[in-house]
């Protein structure tokens, strides 16, 4: 077991972003290709890849299980001897994680007498442009569609040997948000002859703030984050251009329409006092996570029995997750997994715990084999 610590590590020092993970693609090939291959069938999608699991009862069900294998544009500073190789970029959204238990528990059951099917979906993009939604109307797809799907995420909030779940809605619906504003650049000296787009941007950034404050009902929830802004090249030109990227957050699709009609007015604004074009885009929407609710209290209540594992009954996040696309078409649920980490998702020293690896294979395998996946001999 102590080889996935190592396959995670292997994995953790080759991230890539989204439909770039070529090498974790063929890290991920080479292990599998090394399983027992009698009753395996695997099928490149793009950077990701399918592994069906044959079952051989009478009419089996598929069951899927789904990791997400991107990794995010972010420094790593963990300073941790297996740190990322790939100057910029970082696994630090988990899916390293992810992709070592999804590989534990495949190996498990590539060695068991199966009796339903079990699709194992390897995705990439989730952190962007999206690859869920894609891969489940992708032709692979039709001819494996499972009965069920499940799928987890890290949580550094939760300790190793911790589970978190809810019934109904988990993660919220999204929308990226891009705004280009073009004025004209100049001297510095010379203001006056220059439209200046930091100081619209600047205007903008703050306006945005308000959209949630003044414009979103108290007793519902929203999030609108400007998380990339990018505008000038020397402190003594006036910027011509401005470029700010950011995410959008909530729970009810209407509140999401109320975001989009709000930056869009706002943005009118901003054009019309600053004399500028301001252009908006709303890119790569995340359908909510909404979890089934009688496989979800079925899976709640199996892992309260397990020995090692602590269930616990968690609140709906602003997290997004493209596997709400899979579960829109699907019954199945998403749960936490818990890391223990100081630091969080998207955080440069995120530094799950390792230990949460094993017991979440052997954890997986057993819930699996309670579906009646393998066979009892
Ligand atoms: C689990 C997690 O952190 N997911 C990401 C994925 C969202 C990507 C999306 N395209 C966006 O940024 O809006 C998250 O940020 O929640």
């Amino acid at each position: 077991m102590e080889s996935f610590i190592q396959v995670r590590r292997d994995l953790h020092k080759i991230p890539e972003v989204g439909y770039q993970e070529f090498k974790t693609q063929q890290y991920l090939l080479n292990f599998i290709e090394k399983l027992p291959q009698d009753h395996l069938s695997i099928k490149k999608w793009e950077t990701g890849i399918f592994v069906l699991v044959r079952g051989k009862g009478n009419s089996p069900r598929t069951l899927a299980y789904r990791t997400d294998i991107d990794g995010l544009p972010i420094t790593e500073q963990t300073g941790l001897p297996f740190t990322s190789e790939h100057q910029g970029f970082m696994h630090a959204c988990g899916h390293d994680f992810h992709m070592s238990i999804a590989l534990g528990v495949l190996s498990t059951v590539a060695n068991e007498p199966l009796h339903d099917n079990i699709l194992f979906i390897f995705q990439p993009a989730e952190e962007g442009p999206g690859g869920a939604e894609r891969m489940l109307h992708s032709q692979e797809m039709k001819e494996w569609m499972p009965d069920e799907i499940m799928g987890l995420h890290i949580a550094p909030e939760y300790q190793a040997g911790e589970i978190a779940v809810k019934k109904g809605l988990l993660f919220a619906n999204t929308s990226e948000l891009k705004i280009t504003l073009t004025g004209k650049g100049g001297h510095a000296a010379y203001p006056h002859k220059t439209k200046d787009m930091i100081v619209a941007g600047a205007h903008l950034i703050t306006q945005l703030q308000s959209i949630v404050s003044r414009s979103i009902d108290p007793l519902n929830s929203a999030v609108v984050t400007v998380g990339k802004l990018e505008a000038g090249t020397i402190g003594n030109i006036i910027a011509e251009t401005a470029e700010l990227n950011g995410t959008m957050r909530s729970l009810d699709p209407d509140v999401m329409e109320t975001l989009k009609t709000r930056v869009k007015a706002i943005c009118d604004g901003i054009a019309l006092a600053f004399d500028c074009e301001v252009r908006v885009e709303f890119n790569q929407p995340y359908y909510m996570v909404y979890n089934d609710h009688q496989l979800t209290e079925d899976f709640m209540t199996f892992a309260e029995n397990h020995q090692g594992i602590k269930c616990i009954e968690c609140e709906k996040a602003m997290t997004g997750e493209d596997f709400g696309y899979f579960l829109k078409e699907i019954p199945g649920f998403m749960f936490w997994l818990g890391v223990g980490s100081e630091y969080g998702l998207h955080h440069s020293k995120l530094n799950p715990d390792e230990q949460a690896i094993e017991p979440a294979i052997s954890f997986i395998t057993d819930y699996l084999r309670s579906k009646n996946a393998v066979t009892k001999q």
